[in-house]
């Protein structure tokens, strides 16, 4: 019997956090403050840099001193400072894994009187567990953790990223009580997720006694407010979001990086024995890809001798990764500094214009470091801005315009995440006002209670499973399509143009099968997933929002063929392809069994032969979703909630004759109607 999702996180019983604890041995000797910050910043000034505040800060009475050390070099020890005096912050890296601009990072050592400051990052098995993320994602962020702790170094030899292992709740509570903690300071993020995760942390820190700063600095604008300005309603165009973003004033510039971080207090914590730091009750999303033990929660800290440090992929039971990119604020500047050094790639960038095709990204492959945070949106915005005025000062002429430049791009990325923030069920069709319904095969379904139902049950649609499991393996029997997909899991990224044609094909375009298990198979695999932006353009892509021509479908060879004729990203991803000549490498079935077997590669032996009739499937996809647009359901219609919906449009599609069996009945009588097979054409011929 399949089972229910689990619904989010389980509360902790308070009594659990409170059992007994033991001390774990001091590893590290503290030197005392390198830099205490004294701002002359007013609260209402900090509250002025878009941070939301709560609670006064009162000291919590946990009974602990903070515990200062004097540093090697510097002189007498200082007296311990009596309690009540300094404030001691976390800053909680989530959603940010750079020092650059980061406002709310900076509105953390704006804060008055810090006495000790630790950058934290908190491993929480329900991301590590709940949510699909391949190995290249795994290790993408791993380096990220590593090169932000290294920058932390850079800035204070005592400091670093402090790695802690647990559920959010249950670490903060404890650091709290064995740090003595005044304020919790993280970047917000505006995503439905992280939405209830902060309401709890917030009801948490009231309950502790500590101030919560919570600053936006993710987007070019706080989604939340812009959907406010929009009077509750998601941004579901660019027009959209710029009409009521161009009220808002300008985008801010990016706030400067910190020249120094003040010490962290104690390095030390009780590791209670007990506790079940990775406590996780529900379906481990990536056991397919954890083939060793996890370790990384057998203690708050991590390992015994390295604790508070990076856990590595061995430690977490995954398998190696294999893509080429490598994560981290450093790497990620690197790039952003290489695309701005050439004012000309900058000023005349066009999206549409770029090459889905080529081996080296023809765009600029940050994506992955703005979803980890690596670098800000605000850098690329201003960077571009000022790369283009001076430009355009030397005589710079002929700039792209929005949206195809590179403006054009941050902003898309805005505008689905005011849509994601705004819009219930963002991620599926089920209960999503915004999308249209249509009658994939495939579609999740939903126990009486409305929870998906998983481990899923077989498809009663046999071919549309056959199909998509040879689109999500790279062997559809199209090469520009198997590419694509053989590059996506390999290396965890691919062209937007790439990424466009194989969600068409999945749904709209040919196979008909839906978003939701194409967005899934990129929510394992794409370094740069992002809860708005992949959900959001996959309906785009088969046309359930935002995009509506669903009678535009991409060419399985002419599109691939405009941008590269000789098919280089085939021959790499597919090299049992390399040696058919440039005519046939985007369609090899079509190539003479000569010309195969010069290639050494026989369609159907070595390689696929086409899973389905590229026309004719286009045909019945573009009638089936004009029959959808018709009906006009979207995914929250009682319709569509008690199945009605689903019954109806198949009707609709029999009455039109819009079924592979009616289809075949045509195409017989047509092929009659013609003459059937190669003699009746050259009797045919012969007869003119
Ligand atoms: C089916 C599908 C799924 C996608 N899933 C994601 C995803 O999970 N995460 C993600 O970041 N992008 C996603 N995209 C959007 C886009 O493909 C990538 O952002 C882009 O290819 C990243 O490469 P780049 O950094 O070189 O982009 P560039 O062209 O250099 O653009 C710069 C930045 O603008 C933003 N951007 C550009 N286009 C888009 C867009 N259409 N939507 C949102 N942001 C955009 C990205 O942050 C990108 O890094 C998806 C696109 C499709 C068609």
């Amino acid at each position: 019997m399949p089972k229910s999702r689990k619904e989010p996180k389980k509360e902790v019983p308070i009594s659990e956090l409170e059992k007994p604890t033991f001390s774990e041995p001091a590893t590290d000797e503290l030197p005392s403050q390198t830099r205490t910050k004294k701002s002359t910043r007013t609260k209402a000034e900090s509250k002025s840099n878009g941070a939301s505040t709560s609670n006064p800060p009162s000291r919590p009475s946990s009974g602990i001193e903070p515990q200062f050390k004097s540093n090697a070099n510097s002189k007498p020890k200082p007296e311990p400072k009596p309690k009540s005096r300094g404030a001691r912050v976390l800053y909680w890296h989530r959603t940010d894994l750079r020092l650059t601009d980061s406002p709310s990072l900076k509105n953390a050592l704006d804060i008055e009187d810090i006495e000790s400051f630790w950058p934290i990052w908190c491993f929480d098995p329900e991301y590590v567990y709940r949510t699909r993320v391949g190995v290249n994602r795994w290790q993408f962020l791993l380096d990220s953790m590593e090169s932000i702790s290294e920058e932390y170094k850079k800035l204070n030899g005592n400091q670093r990223l402090w790695v802690l292992r647990g559920n959010p709740e249950k670490v903060i509570k404890k650091l709290v009580e064995e740090w003595d903690i005044t304020h919790l300071c993280f970047e917000k993020d505006s995503n439905a997720y992280s939405k209830v995760r902060d309401q709890k942390i917030i009801g948490l820190a009231k309950d502790l006694g500590i101030q919560v700063v919570m600053t936006p600095g993710r987007h070019l604008y706080d989604p939340d407010e812009v959907i406010k300005r929009n009077n509750g309603k998601p941004t579901m165009t660019l027009h959209q979001w710029q009409a009521v973003t161009n009220k808002m004033g300008e985008i801010p510039h990016p706030t400067p990086a910190p020249e120094s971080i003040p010490d962290p207090g104690p390095s030390t914590l009780k590791n209670d024995e007990d506790q079940k730091w990775g406590e996780y009750q529900g379906v481990d999303m990536n056991r397919g890809i954890r083939t060793g033990t996890d370790t990384c929660f057998e203690s708050i800290t991590g390992p015994s001798l390295n604790p508070f440090s990076v856990p590595t992929m061995s430690q977490m039971g995954f398998e190696q990764a294999t893509t080429t990119i490598r994560g981290g604020t450093s790497d990620g500047h690197k790039r952003l500094d290489l695309f701005l050094s050439d004012s000309d790639k900058v000023a005349k960038f066009s999206k549409p214009g770029s090459a889905p095709t080529s081996l080296e990204p023809s765009t600029t492959l940050l994506s992955p470091y703005i979803k980890f945070g690596c670098v800000g949106v605000r850098e690329i915005w201003w960077g571009s801005k000022n790369v283009v005025d001076i430009w355009k000062k030397k005589g710079g002429k002929g700039e792209t315009k929005e949206p195809e430049n590179m403006f054009g791009q941050l902003q898309f990325r805005d505008m689905y995440a005011c849509a994601e923030a705004a819009v219930p069920h963002f991620e599926r069709i089920r209960g999503n006002p915004v999308c249209k319904y249509v009658a994939w095969s495939l579609q999740n379904q939903y126990d009486s209670d409305g929870n998906e139902i998983l481990p899923r049950p077989k498809d009663e649609d046999e071919i549309a499973e056959e199909r998509f499991q040879a689109w999500r393996e790279g062997r559809t029997g199209f090469p520009w399509i198997d590419a694509c997909m053989r590059q996506l899991k390999h290396e965890g990224w691919i062209h937007h143009l790439a990424r466009h044609s194989v969600a068409c094909f999945l749904t709209r375009g040919q196979c008909y099968i839906s978003w939701e298990r194409g967005m899934e198979v990129f929510d394992d695999w794409l370094i740069d997933w992002d809860p708005a932006s992949n959900p959001g353009n996959w309906m785009w892509l088969s046309c359930s929002a935002f995009f509506s021509q669903y009678f535009r479908v991409y060419g399985l060879v002419s599109w691939p063929q405009r941008t590269d004729k000789t098919g280089a990203l085939v021959r790499k991803y597919c090299p049992e392809l390399k040696d058919f000549p440039d005519k046939y490498i985007y369609a090899p079935h079509l190539a003479p069994r000569g010309v195969q077997e010069k290639a050494n590669c026989i369609i159907g032996e070595d390689y696929p032969s086409p899973i389905l009739d590229e026309q004719k499937e286009k045909d019945l996809c573009i009638a089936r979703l004009k029959d959808a647009f018709s009906l006009g359901y979207h995914g929250n219609d009682e319709d569509v909630l008690n199945g009605t919906a689903k019954t109806r449009l198949k009707e609709l599609h029999a009455e039109n004759g819009h079924t592979h069996e009616k289809k075949e009945e045509e195409d017989k009588k047509k092929r009659k109607r013609d003459g059937e097979g190669a003699l009746d054409k050259f009797i045919k011929r012969e007869k003119k």
